[in-house]
């Protein structure tokens, strides 16, 4: 368990480290490997590695660059130098994600791992994939190396919370996504009012290059002939899709049987489609439908904090009512406007 004739110290304290405080701090360089690979892992997670000797010595990094490319495991080892092979023995390998088992675009990582035959493997969470699920750690446990799961899991799991909510769920991670003014209308008597201020309409189009598909009701569609691209950001457009009875996102898709079911429909051909993420865009009966149906992870709700616009519009579109299980993760305010981002408690 212990790293060999290693001491950290903690740089404030000049106490030692605990064997946890070691490991979180190689899984924090995991952390910041793995983010590299934003832009074009996708779909395949960000995950980072990084092998320590038992001497404490980072001899080898690596993150998953690219989809279908090596994984950050064989990226790290490709990395260690000739001359610190023999180290390995001794080494602990750091993954921000657990170990692949099977064979994808790549050979497996946990064969990988027992080939290199290190001392330790420390995981920062589970891969729920179903060609994973804990294989790859058993793998490596049956091999005789020892292994940790769970170092700075909240962090691993969050970084990838696209992928691990697709994988666990079969469904996309959703975000309902709003704009209201400070009195909670969406629109002004009906029709649509610019709520978001230049700045934050940029932002709304960042996180729509971050995620894969955007979703409206009909009556916004045929009030707004919403774009729902992305025109003030760089990236891809997500897939846009509208629910209109008369003119069905997809083939099949049942209108019978209740607003829930359809989003149930919706979900399975966002699944089937390898849709790993969705933002909700509105309007209120919309957003109400996935609200009752739990369907939902994040709500980022905008608000115009400004009088004058409270004093004009007085009609409206209700603004959904924040579920009771939510926590305020994160207050942003810009210029006039304050977006509010809360996950599900
Ligand atoms: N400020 C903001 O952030 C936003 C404002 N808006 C504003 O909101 C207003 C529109 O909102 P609202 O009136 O609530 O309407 P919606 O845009 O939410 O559309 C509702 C309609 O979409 C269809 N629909 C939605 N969900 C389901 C489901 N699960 N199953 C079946 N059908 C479904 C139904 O169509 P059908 O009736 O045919 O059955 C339903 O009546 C607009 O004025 C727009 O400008 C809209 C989005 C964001
Ligand atoms: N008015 C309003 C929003 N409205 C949402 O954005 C859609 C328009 O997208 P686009 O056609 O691409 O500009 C519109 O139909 C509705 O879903 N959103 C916001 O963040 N802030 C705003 O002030
Ligand atoms: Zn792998």
């Amino acid at each position: 368990m212990e790293q060999n004739n290693v001491s950290f110290q903690n740089v404030k304290t000049g106490e030692p480290l605990s064997q946890k405080e070691i490991d979180e701090m190689f899984m924090r360089r995991c952390l910041q490997l793995a983010k590299n690979g934003r832009e074009n892992a996708k779909p395949n997670p960000m995950v980072g590695a990084v092998i320590v000797s038992g001497d404490g010595r980072i001899i080898g990094e690596g993150y998953h660059v690219r989809c279908g490319e090596g994984h950050a495991e064989v990226n790290a080892f490709a990395s260690v130098k000739p001359e610190d092979e023999h180290l390995l023995s001794q080494a602990t390998i750091y993954v921000s994600l657990e170990p692949c088992s099977h064979y994808g675009k790549t050979p497996p990582c946990a064969d990988l791992i027992v080939r290199k035959g290190v001392k330790r493997c420390v995981c920062g969470c589970v891969d729920p994939f179903a060609k994973v699920q804990g294989r790859g750690i058993r793998k490596i446990r049956e091999a005789g190396i020892e292994v940790t799961v769970g170092v700075l899991e909240a962090e691993c799991l969050e970084l990838n919370k696209r992928f691990i909510t697709f994988n666990t769920h079969q469904r996309p991670y959703i975000i309902l996504k709003w704009a209201q003014t400070a009195n909670g209308f969406l629109d002004n008597g009906g029709r649509g009012m610019a709520i978001s201020s230049p700045f934050t309409k940029m932002l709304s189009h960042k996180l729509r290059a971050e995620n894969d598909a955007i979703l409206i009701g009909r009556v916004t569609d045929e009030r707004d002939h919403s774009q729902l691209n992305v025109r003030d950001w760089s990236g891809k457009d997500p897939m846009r899709l509208v629910i209109d009875r008369h003119h069905p996102c997809f083939e099949g898709l049942d209108f019978s049987r209740g607003k829930t079911e359809v989003l149930q429909q919706i979900m399975q051909y966002l699944y089937n489609n390898k849709v790993q993420s969705l933002i909700v865009e509105g309007g209120a009966i919309t957003h109400q439908a996935f609200l009752d149906a739990g369907l939902w992870d994040e709500i980022r709700a905008e608000t115009l904090l400004s009088t004058s616009v409270e004093n004009s519009v007085t009609s409206g579109t209700p603004a959904p009512m924040l579920p009771h299980n939510v926590r305020l993760i994160s207050h942003e305010a810009y210029d006039g406007n304050v977006i509010n981002t809360y996950e599900r408690m």
